[in-house]
């Protein structure tokens, strides 16, 4: 096993990574603990919830479970309200604690919900997907999507501990392993270039999920992002860098109708044109950008974008958390390995969007 700590002001954990942590879970439970609530979905729960309830019994603590349905067009209000009509019917108190077990859209949801139960209850992080292990249940970002944008309502909300186990990495579908790879490889991109080059080298182990390939994947991813979160929780700039392709990704998603592409799928493809747009903003060099767009094609992920028309893709890309006063604001990349955060000319950005068009999916 090994460990990742993440220090924030609002709030240190460890993240455990290893084979078999679904069984060793009480441990990251509080003494003072008065209930447990296992929050999960009905696929991850036909897999992993009675293993974990079985490990989770070892603390002596009342325990229940409470099972939303599967899918991140159920990652909104009405999903959030069945958590939270669950914990009041039991009546949890402010002392219970919620458990994560599943995908990124079992842990934002969650977190959003320990964020808000009275007030904020505390919440153990469970990943099951890769996406997962390397991003999502890490440094605190919490969420419910609306109609109109994607995780526009939400909270910064750290928790308690972060149990990563990779064997349960086993029974994730390919095109799921491939959207988590997406998150891996945008580390290497952003903020350390010899890491891009190992992906580059070991994407097939990784996509046939090599124990030692994928236990450095999701090592190294959360230590990068731990560093990044320990020095900016609530991105009032450095962290900014970890929404890399997201503008692009995130207007897919709520513009296809969210579920159609998956996170990672979309942000793999924004990854691309947000390259694209660094080529034409900062000078990227083409033969890097070619790098980007081989490496999210040989992980299995999208590379051209939908045709959403370039106004509506303007519309979609408007509805950012990092647009200020109007203006949108991107990720971009002078070279592999280095992010900066920035408006882009008008100009370039309609080019990079008439793409889509001119090369339909
Ligand atoms: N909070 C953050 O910092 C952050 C970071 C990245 C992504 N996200 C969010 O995470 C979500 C995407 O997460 P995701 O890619 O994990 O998708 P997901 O949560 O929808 O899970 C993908 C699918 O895999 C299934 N699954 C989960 N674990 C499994 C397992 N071990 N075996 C078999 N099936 C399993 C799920 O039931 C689901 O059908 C998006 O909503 C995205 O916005 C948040
Ligand atoms: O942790 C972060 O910060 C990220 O931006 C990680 C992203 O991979 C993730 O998809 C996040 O949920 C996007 O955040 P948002 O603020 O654009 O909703
Ligand atoms: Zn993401």
């Amino acid at each position: 096993m090994t460990t990742v700590q993440v220090d924030t002001p609002g709030g240190s954990y460890p993240i455990h990574i290893g084979p078999g942590r679904l069984d060793h879970l009480a441990h990251s439970i509080p003494q003072d603990a008065t209930a447990i609530a296992v929050v999960t979905n009905s696929t991850v729960a036909a897999h992993y919830a009675q293993r974990v309830q079985a490990a989770l019994e070892q603390t002596g603590k009342r325990l229940m479970r409470i099972e939303l349905p599967d899918g991140e067009a159920y990652k909104d209000w009405q999903t959030l309200n069945l958590i939270y009509d669950a914990l009041l019917r039991n009546r949890l108190d402010r002392r219970a604690v919620l458990v994560a077990l599943g995908g990124g859209v079992v842990g934002d949801i969650c977190g959003f919900a320990a964020a808000t139960y009275m007030r904020g209850i505390r919440f153990l992080q469970v990943p099951t997907t890769l996406l997962a292990q390397v991003d999502s249940s890490v440094g605190g970002k919490t969420a419910v999507n609306h109609p109109l944008g994607k995780n526009m309502i939400g909270a910064f909300y750290q928790p308690i501990g972060v149990e990563v186990d990779i064997d349960v990495l086993a029974t994730l579908p390919q095109r799921e392993v491939s959207a988590g790879l997406a998150e891996v490889i945008k580390y290497g991109l952003i903020i350390d270039a010899d890491f891009f080059a190992w992906c580059e080298q070991n994407v097939a182990a990784l996509r046939r999920l090599e124990p030692a390939a994928l236990a450095h994947a999701i090592r190294r991813s959360c230590e990068l992002k731990a560093q990044v979160v320990s020095q900016d929780e609530r991105e009032s700039g450095l962290r900014a860098i970890l929404n890399f392709g997201h503008t692009f990704g995130h207007a897919i998603e709520s513009g296809l109708g969210y579920g159609e592409w998956l996170h990672g799928e979309a942000v793999g493809c924004g990854m691309v044109q947000a390259a694209e747009l660094s080529q034409a903003c900062l000078g990227l060099d083409g033969a890097s950008v070619e790098r980007v767009r081989a490496l999210v094609q040989a992980i299995g992920c999208p590379v051209q974008a939908p045709d959403l028309g370039t106004s509506r893709w303007i519309d979609l890309m408007q509805v950012d958390k990092k647009t200020e006063g109007g203006t949108l604001r991107f990720v971009l990349l002078p070279e592999i390995g280095r992010a900066v955060f920035q408006p882009a000319p008008e100009a370039a950005l309609r080019a990079v969007l008439e793409r889509a068009a001119t090369h339909p999916a």
